[in-house]
């Protein structure tokens, strides 16, 4: 198993605007290993999310080097990063983006159509997973008809269903209320506990002061890294 999974040096993006290219991120250099909780915050526009969608190869850096798992991403074509994602990278969004006209069960099965698992197997890992998450009972209920919490149990366990090595949160607990937050958070230290690396971009400084390295933010840039087992800044 690779340790290093992901290796970024001088990485930018730029997005085209109409009066040009407009820089977003500027000289990134992050290493994250297989075994962290990286909490992302910074002010509004700092560049969390892109920086996210680089690191979860949604999209492809404009410049420096990105490697995931020790592959160089610039040179990878586009199915092959889709192959790389579904197998190794789970992702939960603040407003859960879950598929509304399909079944729990349905949500959660879909990673694993995609990467080609065994009718049976897939039958028997939804289940194991939202049995964990305590959904055993809704798992032909629609999303809408779960509560925000509940929503975000679903879309944890789509996450976590294919076992990936690298989970990416961008404000998993934005939409929910204090304690269901608290559900939420704590089953995502569960999941790191269990070896799963987590990132997760976030505003709230009492949920980023949960993980063991917090990066902060602005202009495009990583400002400073605090690691907090230490209580020391590298930067
Ligand atoms: N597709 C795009 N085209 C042009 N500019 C973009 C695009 N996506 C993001 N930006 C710009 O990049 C900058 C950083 O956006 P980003 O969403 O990464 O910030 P953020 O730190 O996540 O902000 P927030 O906390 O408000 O979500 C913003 O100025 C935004 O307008």
């Amino acid at each position: 198993m690779i340790k290093l999974l992901i290796n970024m040096g001088n990485v930018s993006m730029s997005y085209k605007t109409k009066s040009g290219p407009t820089k977003i991120l500027h000289d990134i250099n992050l290493n994250i290993y297989k075994d962290e909780f990286v909490a992302i915050t910074g002010p509004s526009g700092a560049g969390k999310t892109t920086l996210l969608n680089l690191i979860g190869l949604l999209e492809k850096p404009s410049g420096g080097s990105y490697h995931f798992m020790g592959q160089p991403v610039s040179s990878l074509s586009g199915f092959k990063l889709g192959l790389i994602r579904n197998r190794h990278i789970g992702f939960v969004f603040q407003d859960f983006e879950l598929i509304n006209d399909l079944t729990i069960f349905k949500n959660v099965e879909l990673p694993l159509i995609y990467g080609g698992i065994s009718h049976r197997q897939r039958i028997q890992k939804v289940t194991r997973v939202l049995t964990k998450l305590g959904l055993s009972k809704h798992l032909h209920y629609l999303p809408v008809q779960l509560s925000g919490g509940q929503q975000q149990r679903v879309a944890l366990a789509r996450a976590m269903v294919t076992e990936p090595a690298l989970l990416i949160c961008d404000e998993p607990t934005g939409n929910l209320d204090c304690q269901t937050a608290e559900v939420i958070l704590s089953l995502l230290e569960k999941l790191h506990r269990q070896g799963c690396a987590l990132v997760i971009v976030t505003h709230d400084m009492k949920v980023a002061a949960r993980a063991k390295r917090i990066i902060i933010m602005e202009n495009g840039m990583i400002i400073s890294t605090k690691n907090i087992i230490s209580q020391e800044e590298e930067k």
